[in-house]
């Protein structure tokens, strides 16, 4: 290992994500590494009932396989109107292998077809929440540090911003008159459910390695 500093390894093939985490671990001085840095790492099958779950299958999965502490994060859309789907099949709403675009033409569609004979021009859709569950998994002493956050706002029919990835262009803040997308990277990570579940996992970690004595006073 290079001695400019320490890598984080995510078992992640979303670029979206990739990026956010880099963003939010750099000042620690982490490099993040993600599975197109271990091309010969076998896809994990997300069937998990909950994204606390698919999250530990991949933590687990690719932690195993490298012997070192892997961080993965499940996420996904909850759209009320829809009785909370998308969410674990958020990634293949629109088919195996779906685009974000493929899959936010399908949440239009699905929700415009809902307000069919409903006379409004109301361009907010439903409500809706996104949630992220981060699992960071330890195969030496076989432990498992969880986190979740959440952020709420509205379906629009009005996609806007070039920022972030996935749904954003069409998740409303309602609070910042903006679309996910239009937010900066630092904007998005102050509110949004990785933001929030990265916080907390920080936190837990810090805890649990100050208990076991492993974090050194400064
Ligand atoms: O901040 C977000 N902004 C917009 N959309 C988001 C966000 N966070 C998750 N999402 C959507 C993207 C994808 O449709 C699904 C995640 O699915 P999920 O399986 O966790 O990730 P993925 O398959 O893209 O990559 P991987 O499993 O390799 O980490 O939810
Ligand atoms: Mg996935």
């Amino acid at each position: 290992m290079n001695s400019k500093g320490n890598i984080l390894i995510v078992a992640t093939k979303n670029k979206g994500k990739v990026r956010e985490f880099e963003h939010a671990f750099a000042p620690l001085g982490l490099t993040v590494k993600s599975m197109y840095d271990y091309p010969h790492l076998p896809d994990v099958v997300e069937d998990g009932a909950t994204f606390a779950e698919n999250a530990f299958k991949k933590s687990k999965a690719v932690g195993d396989a490298l012997g070192i502490p892997v961080l993965a994060d499940d996420s996904g859309l909850c759209v009320d109107a829809l009785d909370g789907r998308p969410g674990v099949y958020s990634a293949r709403f629109a088919g195996e292998d779906a685009t974000d675009g493929e899959n936010n033409l399908k949440l239009l569609s699905e929700l415009e077809r809902l307000k069919q004979g409903e006379d409004t021009d109301q361009p907010l859709l439903s409500t809706a929440r996104f949630v992220c569950t981060l699992s960071l998994y330890d195969p030496v002493s076989k432990q498992e540090l969880t986190a979740e956050g959440a952020v709420e706002g509205w379906i629009t029919s009005e996609p806007s911003g070039a920022g972030g990835f996935g749904y954003d262009p069409l998740f409303y803040l309602s609070e910042h008159e903006k679309t996910m997308a239009e937010l900066t990277l630092e904007e998005k990570q102050q509110i949004s459910h990785r933001g929030t579940a990265l916080r907390l996992l920080t936190a837990k970690l810090e805890k649990k390695l100050a208990a076991e004595g492993g974090l050194s006073q400064e």
